[in-house]
């Protein structure tokens, strides 16, 4: 049976989640209330502001919701802003911000700092650019956070590398973890979304089809 996704639609570039999505293979709603989130198989949270998607999951009653949700089992991949919120710490965060939790990891947000704001690079990624025929992932980073530490049931999936591949230094971010795993959690700290990338996602709708095949939550 077709896998169905929900994509947080509060803040952020849901439309181009969905496209990737569907491209995997599931089926891609919008969800925006408690009862949209009980009928989703699985739910991407997408990149925008933490702390004004933190304020928006208050005020639409869908923090707790979906913090249970989260601790039941459900699946769920953060992109960006949506990896803060899975984060179960974070530094850098501005007063009373909270996160979802989940993933037994610090965050810090905003890492990249001001110079490279955003920027477009090639990554490797355990589960996606291995596979045969496989290439790097094309990733944005858009004022982007990345992993500070990561617990033991952590699966690290991806790191800054300590050189980019023209040669150029990378500085403070070299070795930072920019993707992982944790059971049913997915992070990443960059946007595969936005290059026309569907192999993060298609990875995510492989992880919502395998617990769907496990059962109830
Ligand atoms: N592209 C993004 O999601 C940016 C994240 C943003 N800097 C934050 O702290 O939430």
């Amino acid at each position: 049976m077709t896998a169905t996704v929900g994509v947080l639609a509060l803040q952020g570039d849901v439309r181009e989640h969905a496209a990737a999505l569907v491209a995997s293979g599931a089926r891609a709603v919008p969800v925006r209330r408690p009862t949209e989130l009980d009928a989703v198989d699985g739910l991407v949270l997408p990149g925008g502001e933490s702390t004004t998607i933190d304020k928006l999951l208050r005020i639409f009653d869908l923090a707790d919701p979906l913090r249970a949700a989260i601790r039941a089992g459900l699946p769920v991949y953060g992109s960006c802003a949506g990896m803060i919120l899975l984060a179960d710490r974070i530094e850098g965060g501005i007063d009373g911000q909270r996160t979802l939790g989940g993933m037994d990891v610090v965050v810090r947000r905003n890492a990249f700092g001001r110079q490279v704001d955003s920027f477009e690079a090639d990554l490797d990624m355990a589960g996606v650019s291995d596979g045969p025929g496989g290439r790097p992932v094309r990733t944005a980073f858009i004022r982007a956070p990345w992993i500070e530490s990561a617990g033991p049931e952590v699966e690290v999936l991806a790191r800054i590398p300590d050189r980019w591949a023209d040669g150029a230094a990378v500085g403070d971010a070299a070795g930072k973890i920019v993707a992982a795993r944790a059971g049913r959690l997915l992070a990443t700290a960059f946007h595969p979304e936005i290059t026309g990338e569907s192999r993060v996602h298609t990875l995510f709708v492989r992880m919502v089809e395998e617990s769907n095949r496990e059962g109830a939550r």
